[in-house]
């Protein structure tokens, strides 16, 4: 089993977000930073993936030999800043089926503000990874999840790169079955709803849209 909250100390994954953090960073870098990172979160979040075997031959023998369930996998992005996140993961485990949930944080209320919802079918018989940059006051990965769910979604875990312990605590509440895992806890959200230290506004970072 994950833990509730999994913090990815990795010394290559700390020095990546250190560059991303930066705020003289590019928007080209900062978009490739991401996809790096990304592949090493990959491999903190699918752990405990279902597994099967195939029988493959060797230039010895033949065996039975273990392998992911790739189409058991639904991959589900937060658009936009999530696609980020969602690509890399996609280059390691190009079976898995995605979905996409479109919500913008209202920057008044801090409020998501859901657009767009399309996702795999037979949700109950995957495990679903929710993606996302940011967890800062946790609405919008809680409503995202609380969709995934009214959809038969089970057995979700969501990934992010920066969380703040305000966004842990609501999703803790809202989804205690919801395991975390992301790259840092920071300190704690600014008047804004935006993360401290943090990086800024993810989605404009990646999409230069600031
Ligand atoms: O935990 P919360 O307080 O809900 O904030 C986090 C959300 O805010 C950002 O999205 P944003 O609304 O900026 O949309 P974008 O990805 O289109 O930029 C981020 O990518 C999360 O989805
Ligand atoms: O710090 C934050 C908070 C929400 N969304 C972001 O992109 N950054
Ligand atoms: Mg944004």
């Amino acid at each position: 089993m994950l833990d509730h909250l999994t913090v990815v100390t990795h010394p290559l994954v700390q020095h990546k977000l250190t560059l991303m953090r930066e705020k003289d960073t590019s928007t080209a870098s900062f978009r490739q930073l991401l996809r790096e990172i990304s592949l090493l979160l990959a491999y903190e979040v699918t752990r405990e993936l279902p597994m099967t075997t195939k029988r493959i031959e060797t230039p010895l023998c033949e065996m039975d030999a273990p392998a992911i369930e790739g189409k058991k996998l639904a991959l589900v992005s937060i658009l936009r800043a999530g696609n980020g996140l969602l690509d890399g993961i996609l280059e390691l485990i190009p079976a898995a089926r995605v979905g996409f949930v479109g919500l913008y944080r209202d920057p008044e209320t801090l409020q998501p503000v859901q657009y767009y919802c399309k996702l795999p079918e037979q949700l109950e018989d995957r495990v679903t990874i929710v993606v996302d940059p940011m967890l800062a006051t946790g609405n919008s990965s809680a409503a995202a999840v609380d969709l995934i769910k009214s959809k038969g979604g089970r057995n979700i875990r969501f990934l992010c790169l920066l969380a703040a312990p305000e966004g842990v605590a609501r999703m803790q509440a809202a989804h205690p079955d919801v395991p975390i895992v992301t790259a840092a806890l920071d300190s704690h959200l600014n008047d804004h709803g935006y993360i401290v230290p943090g990086l800024g506004d993810a989605g404009d970072r990646m999409f230069g849209t600031k």
